[in-house]
């Protein structure tokens, strides 16, 4: 079964089991219809001004799920009040009521035409979803106007720590399967994740980190190739990627090239790059797997030196494929993520070291940005001088 969920949310949340959650199943898209209320008619004998139809809103809130929003409203239908007609006794018609409906964090809303409305980040975040037609007015010869309708789509991006990238059959399934309870797919042919699974790393001291296992990526992701790009939207809520390659490289069939090592790194961080440049600020993890595969560490020395001097041999790539951004790696590690338990017990202490530095650094940063801010506005009512009543 394919988990999905917005982890980190519920680790925290003490209202909900979070291995109930996980057996539900997860969506991670939503379609549903809105309307926005029409603006009321105006009173032309008067010159009375009819009031604003309501806006649909979807407002951020933690801890709900996709599945939540229907459950709630009781409806995909999400439809604003109408503003009123002028009348004698009320010149201004009052405005329709707003319909304001809770969101989970992460989601992106797209019309059906793939117009992007806004995104929901942060608990109270807003987006108008349909706007509320005027009200009637001499200009527009007193006649209320239709508000906005949309059949729409909320898609969710997955909140997990770690996100696993790589080529198909690089061994992510395996690496999930050996750091946590999950039970993805795993198999020898290409493509076998079909969408995201979900692992929890225990530790002793019962600290717990999420870790997603994406769908295999492969050169020409970006445009539809293979089905691992849409996925990679999961990826950009994550705090940690972890790039995970072959050690033997890839080849997807005998009638493609075949790709090393370090061909395949070379084509995740140009795909990483044309899907969305900021993942490439975001610390990483080289993982070089199937370790048992090779006679001796030798190959993973070299291999390391070629990542280490990525920004050189990128000249050796064709243009098309060459990421403008190289790959820069807080770590490479070697493991056999099917046969050594030590090299998966050392990575999951690497992967816990690394969160938990670039949460101090995190913190630090805020810290200091707010610092900046206090004096900012200190700084600012110092020069306006004193209050004049
Ligand atoms: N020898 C060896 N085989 C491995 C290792 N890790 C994974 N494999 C094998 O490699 C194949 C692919 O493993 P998966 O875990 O399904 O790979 P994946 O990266 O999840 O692949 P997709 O889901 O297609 O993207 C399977 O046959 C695994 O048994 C390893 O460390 N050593
Ligand atoms: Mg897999």
């Amino acid at each position: 079964m394919v988990f999905l969920t917005n982890i980190l949310k519920y680790n925290s949340t003490a209202g909900h089991s979070l291995k109930q959650y996980l057996r539900n199943g997860f969506k991670d898209s939503l379609r549903i219809y809105v309307k926005a209320g029409a603006g009321g008619n105006g009173y032309p004998k008067f010159g009375g001004v009819g009031g604003q139809g309501g806006n649909v809103i979807a407002v951020g809130r933690e801890h709900i799920t996709l599945e939540d929003i229907c459950k709630l409203h009781k409806s995909r239908r999400f439809i604003a009040k109408n503003g009123t007609h002028s009348t004698h006794n009320f010149i201004l018609g009052p405005p329709g009521e707003h319909l304001r409906f809770d969101v989970p964090l992460g989601v992106t809303i797209y019309t059906d035409e793939g117009k992007k409305l806004g995104e929901i980040n942060k608990e109270d975040d807003t987006v108008i979803i349909a706007k509320g037609g005027p009200g009637g007015h001499p200009k527009n010869g007193f006649h209320g106007i239709k508000g906005q309708t949309y059949s729409v789509k909320l898609e969710l991006k997955l909140i997990a720590d770690v996100g696993l990238v790589g080529f198909p059959n690089a061994g992510k399934s395996t690496l999930l399967k050996a750091i946590s309870h999950a039970k993805p797919k795993i198999a020898s042919y290409p493509f076998t994740t079909i969408r995201p699974n979900i692992g929890i790393i225990t530790y002793g001291d019962y600290r717990q980190i999420s870790v997603a296992d994406l769908p295999g990526l492969i050169e020409g992701a970006h445009a539809n190739k293979g089905m691992g790009h849409e996925f990679l939207r999961h990826v950009e809520r994550t705090q940690l990627l972890l790039i995970m390659a072959d050690i033997n490289g890839f080849q997807l069939g005998v009638q493609y090239a075949h790709r090393t090592c370090l061909d395949t790194v070379v084509l995740l961080n140009k795909e990483l790059e044309l899907y969305n440049p900021d993942l490439l600020n975001k610390p990483k993890l080289m993982v070089v797997n199937k370790m048992d595969t090779v006679p001796d560490r030798k190959h993973f020395y070299e291999i390391r030196e070629q990542i280490l001097n990525l920004p050189d041999l990128l000249q050796n790539y064709p243009e098309e494929i060459r990421p403008e951004t190289p790959f820069v790696f807080d770590d490479i590690v070697a493991i056999s993520a099917k046969e050594s338990a030590d090299d998966v017990n050392l990575l999951k202490n690497k992967i816990r070291h690394l969160l938990d530095v670039y949460g101090e650094v995190k913190k630090e940063r805020e810290l200091q940005e707010k610092a900046e801010l206090v004096s900012n506005i200190k700084r600012n009512l110092a020069e306006r001088g004193p209050l004049v009543v």
